[in-house]
Formats: structure tokens, sequence, C-alpha cells
């Protein structure tokens, strides 16, 4: 379980990223942040894991004030997968993916086992472990950064944007990928995302955001569809894109059109 209790960030020059922000997210559950750049969601994945300390309030996993924790045993124990893979370009992607268990002391050997098991895993060939991550496509390089997020075999894995340098069709591959990665794993996942149709692809909870990370409406997906808290969240909703019609259902009495997989994607107007 994470979590935030009345926490602020102030950035030296005076930026308050995060006014007051309180959530809790039960463990084994997905929360996506989703809102327009700039309204603090990495700021808030950072302080998860103690590269952003907060200017007021806590952060706590499972009880512990994230403070009390050497934040770089801390960080090692929080998978965290970035935007642009966040690979190191000089180390093969088995390298790359085998670096924290290394680091905690596990046995070159077997950490490059492991790290081939996680490439399969994430669907990746075996045979690209000797490469290179320039010599990898984006969605390829990104499922390094799955592997390797999960090396340490976290409970917690941080995603920012993950997904969000992949052309659409890769991108709803490894979106697919996630999910049924995250039902065989169960982990605590807090993603960050701008694409509202990416948040209602993969959250249990979704919490729609604006400026200084306020929450304006949280609830599951359907919740938001059927019934958006205000104007902000509503055009949020109606940004999403038309890549959405397939079966209806009625949630709370409103038509809700699902996906194959049976995950909401927009409202029947009536
Ligand atoms: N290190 C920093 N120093 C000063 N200001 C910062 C710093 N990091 C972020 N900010 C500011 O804090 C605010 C929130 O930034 P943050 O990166 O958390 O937002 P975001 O929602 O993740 O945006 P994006 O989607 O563009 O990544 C922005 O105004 C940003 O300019």
């Amino acid at each position: 379980m994470i979590e935030f209790a009345s926490v602020r960030k102030e950035y030296p020059g005076g930026t308050v990223a995060v006014e007051d922000f309180s959530l809790t997210i039960p463990s084994h559950a997905v929360a996506v942040l989703v809102g327009s750049s700039g309204c603090g969601k990495t700021t808030l994945l950072r302080m998860i894991n103690r590269m952003v300390e907060p200017s007021g309030g806590t952060v706590s996993i499972d009880g512990v004030d994230v403070r009390s924790m050497d934040a770089v045993k801390l960080r090692r124990s929080i998978g965290y997968v970035l935007q642009a893979g966040g690979l190191l370009p000089h180390r093969t992607i088995a390298d790359n993916v085998a670096t924290v268990p290394v680091l905690e002391g596990r046995s070159r050997r077997q950490a490059r086992q492991d790290a081939l098991g996680l490439l399969e895993r994430v669907g990746l060939d075996t045979a690209l472990a000797d490469r290179y991550p320039g010599q990898l496509s984006g969605g390829q390089q990104q499922r390094v950064g799955v592997a390797r997020a999960l090396a340490a075999d976290p409970n917690i894995l941080l995603m920012d944007e993950p997904f969000g340098a992949v052309d659409p069709i890769v991108r709803d591959q490894l979106q697919a990928e996630m999910r049924s990665l995250q039902a065989e794993l169960g982990k605590t996942i807090v993603f960050v995302t701008h694409d509202i149709d990416e948040a209602f692809a993969l959250g249990d909870e979704v919490l729609v955001l604006r400026k200084g990370a306020e929450i304006a409406q949280r609830g599951t997906p359907a919740e938001i569809l059927a019934n958006p808290a205000d104007e902000f969240v509503a055009s949020f909703v109606g940004a999403g894109s038309a890549r959405r019609t397939l079966r209806i259902r009625e949630i709370d009495g409103r038509s809700i059109v699902v996906d194959g997989d049976d995950r909401p994607t927009g409202v029947l107007a009536r």
C-alpha cells in the first residue's frame, strides 16, 4: 500500500508542482495518474522512490514513511520505467536488465540467466540479449525497460509515460501485454500518462489531475466515463480517441461502451 498524506512539493524557484495531495493506493492495484503536461504527475511518482523529496506531508509504503528508509535501497527495491527507456547505451540488453540484481549481490551468471527469463517474459527473443539498446526498436527498448524494472522482483512498479514514444499499434500491444503480465504478477503499479485512453485501458483506479496535482476526479474507468465530475474531466474524457466502440453495457443506469477486453471506452450519447 502506498499512501500520500497532505503531500506538497515546491521546487527551488517557487514552482508549486503539488499543492496538497492525499491518496491511498492499495497493494496489487494499478493506479493511473492522468493529466496534462506540468500538472505534477512525475513529481508525485518520484516522491514515492525519493528521487524528489516532498516539501510537506508524508509518503509511506506499507505504513512506513519513505524518509525513514535508505534512499538507495528504496530506489533499488522499486521498479521504475521511463518514457525514454532509460537504458544504459553502452551496455548490452542482458547487462541492462541484470544491473540492479548484480548491485544487490547476485552472481553475474545467475543475473544473466534471470535476465534471459525476464526478456522472454516481456515478449522479447533472447537472441537480442547481446545487442545494445540502439540496435532495438522503440517498442523493444520499452520491453527491456519493463524487464529491467522487474529484475529485482519489486512489489512496486512506477511507470512514467512508458509507452509514450511508440506508435499507436505497438502501444496497444504493450498495453495488452502489460495487462496480462499484471494479471500474473499482481504488482502495485503507479502509472503516469497524459492519454486518457491509456488510463482507461490500464487502471483499476484512474485519477484525473489538474495543475498542482489537484484531483479533479478519481474512480474506476467506468465511474469516470459514466459521470465525469465537471467540465474539465468531461473535456479530458472527450479528448480520447475514436478507437473505442465495440459493445454496450449498462453501468449505473448509463450505457457504457466497452472494448473487446471489457474495458470501458466511452459513454453512449442519448
Ligand atoms: N526540478 C525541478 N525544478 C523546478 N521545477 C520543476 C522541477 N521539476 C518539475 N518542475 C515543475 O513542476 C511542475 C510539475 O512538473 P511535473 O514534471 O511533475 O509534471 P508532469 O505532470 O509530470 O508533466 P509532464 O507530463 O510534462 O512530464 C512543472 O511546472 C515543472 O516545470
